[in-house]
């Protein structure tokens, strides 16, 4: 059912608490892209035209409940400020009388960023206590994080309960984009999954089996795999608790005539590092001390013919650890295979993944650049997100 937009209520004076996801990559205090930043600019400007008190929310990274100092959302408000070209107040804290105060202060068309919601316990609980007492901030709530949309978390669906809620901007176009492009996909239809996330993204191979021709998979969730399939994989990231279900994912892809890729070879590193040693292995060959950061030239040349002979390929995480330069090949390439297949729907997700394609200066090349990584993945396999579900129906 259609949910309500931040267009059908008015909003002028009124306190707004936005949920965005600024879920940035940074690395020495610096956010290094800032994608989701700029794709949530629509939504904050217009509650800024219309004269509401806008009051942002967001995660940073997974700090399990404490302030971790790297996770301040500090470097992300400047960044923001910058974007709009106007003063954005940083909060140090996410609700509570402090921010109460500061929230009296506001104007109309202020900005004011609270803390990593992330710092307090019940945020990924969705403990209600605490998503009231956001709600205490505001007289509505609208969600324009649509890469935490999968999270029913008390940010992103808890507060949704206690103040009319409803879609941003940027919520609304990732739905209408993503939903049309899956609705009836041109076929071949592919789907690559790589990234780190493995607990979260090895699930939802399970439905994507039932829709995609091809399924390829690569980065940190390669290795389970790989391990499923009875070769060793030295230090490389595995999921020991779920080499049974990549087993039975493999055997019913085959049971579905789903034609599943994953690594013929990679480049293997010493340790986790920017300038590890490295070398190219065969993937029956990883080093018992050494752990797979990047895929090999063989599985490059591998995935590029598969991506070649799609029509849609949907892409959600990253191929190796492109953040160090001598591991960001495999990622580059399979990058550089979605930007020529100019024929074909290019559906690229998540915050790294997008991140990747920025760096590699081929964004303008996808046919859409989705937010989210799970959230896109959770949404294809045909699930109900739970921060769209508790909005305002129209
Ligand atoms: N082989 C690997 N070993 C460890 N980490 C990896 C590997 N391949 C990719 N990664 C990491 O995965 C991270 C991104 O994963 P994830 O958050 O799941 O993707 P996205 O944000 O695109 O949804 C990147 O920071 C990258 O360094
Ligand atoms: O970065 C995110 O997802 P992504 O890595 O799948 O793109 C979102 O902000 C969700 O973060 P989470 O996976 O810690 O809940
Ligand atoms: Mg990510």
């Amino acid at each position: 059912m259609a949910k309500k937009s931040v267009r059908d209520v008015d909003v002028k004076g009124k306190r707004v608490f936005v949920r965005v996801d600024f879920n940035v990559p940074m690395k020495d205090g610096q956010v290094t892209d800032d994608t989701r930043i700029r794709a949530a600019l629509p939504t904050i400007q217009y509650l800024i035209e219309q004269g509401a008190k806008v009051i942002l929310a967001s995660h940073l990274g997974r700090p399990k409940g404490q302030v971790v100092e790297e996770m301040r959302l500090t470097a992300a408000g400047n960044r923001l400020s910058e974007l709009l070209g106007k003063p954005v107040r940083k909060a140090d804290e996410a609700y509570g009388e402090s921010v109460k105060a500061e929230i009296a202060k506001m104007e109309n068309g202020d900005v004011l960023l609270l803390e990593n919601v992330r710092f307090y316990p019940g945020e990924t609980k969705n403990d209600p206590e605490l998503a009231k007492a956001f709600a205490e901030l505001a007289d509505l709530f609208v969600n324009d994080a649509f890469g935490s949309a999968h999270r029913a978390h008390a940010s992103t669906e808890g507060i949704a309960h206690y103040l009319p809620a409803v879609s941003g901007f940027l919520m609304e176009k990732e739905l209408n984009v993503l939903g049309g492009a899956l609705e009836n996909p041109k076929r071949p239809f592919t789907a690559i999954i790589g990234g780190a996330k493995v607990k979260d993204k090895i699930g939802v191979i399970e439905n994507l089996l039932e829709k995609v021709d091809n399924l390829i998979i690569g980065g940190g969730l390669a290795y389970t795999f790989v391990k499923a399939q009875g070769y060793e994989i030295g230090q490389s990231l595995l999921e020991e608790d779920k080499i049974e279900l990549a087993k039975q994912f493999m055997e019913k892809a085959k049971a579905k005539g789903v034609n599943f890729y994953m690594p013929i070879d990679a480049v293997v590193a010493k340790e986790f590092a920017e300038n590890a040693e490295s070398k190219v292995v065969d993937i029956k060959e990883i080093p018992a001390d050494w752990q797979a950061l990047d895929i090999g030239p063989k599985t490059e040349e591998l995935y590029r013919d598969v991506v070649q002979k799609s029509a849609t390929v949907i892409w959600n995480g990253p191929m190796g650890v492109f953040e160090f330069d001598k591991f960001a090949h495999g990622t580059k390439a399979v990058a550089e295979s979605l930007a020529e297949a100019t024929d074909a729907i290019t559906i690229i997700g998540g915050g790294d993944s997008a991140a990747a394609v920025e760096k590699f200066h081929l964004a303008e090349k996808m046919t859409h650049i989705s937010t989210g990584g799970g959230a896109s993945l959770e949404f294809m396999e045909g699930k109900v997100l739970p921060g769209v579900a508790a909005l305002n129906d129209k």
